[in-house]
């Protein structure tokens, strides 16, 4: 099994890799496993559902709600992300490529 790790040290490469661990065990004993087996479909369609009510948690102004559908949201996306083959580190690498500049200054030369 994974074990047990302390909130203030814990991160999504760590998530990304008890998921990459837990895909390989059987799906009697893992939800992770589970949802791989069932494929793509599946685990998309339940980060969507994970999504929306992370959306009503966040419209209703429900913080604690928002953390427990937040984490959620970030469980099932490491398995869509894995389901796909896709590193999270790619993921990553994307994110700081961003950096480089502003959300508005990137909106703004897309509509030239
Ligand atoms: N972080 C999570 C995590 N977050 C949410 N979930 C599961 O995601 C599901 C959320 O779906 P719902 O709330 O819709 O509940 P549900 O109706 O039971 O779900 P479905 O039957 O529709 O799939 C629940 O079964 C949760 O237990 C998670 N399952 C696993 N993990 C991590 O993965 C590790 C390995 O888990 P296993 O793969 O089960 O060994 C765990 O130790 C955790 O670190």
């Amino acid at each position: 099994m994974s074990g047990t790790f302390s909130s203030g040290t814990f991160s999504l490469d760590d998530l990304a890799r008890i998921v990459a661990e837990r895909a390989k065990a059987s799906p009697d004993e893992s939800y992770t496993a589970r949802l791989v087996a069932d494929g793509q479909g599946r685990a998309a369609k339940k980060f969507g559902e994970e999504a929306v009510e992370a959306v009503i948690a966040a419209v209703a102004g429900d913080k604690k709600q928002l953390v427990a559908e937040a984490a959620d949201v970030l469980y099932h996306l490491m398995v869509v992300l894995h389901a796909g083959g896709v590193p999270l580190q790619d993921v990553m690498q994307e994110l700081a490529r961003r950096t480089a500049q502003s959300g508005l200054a990137e909106k703004a030369s897309r509509q030239k």
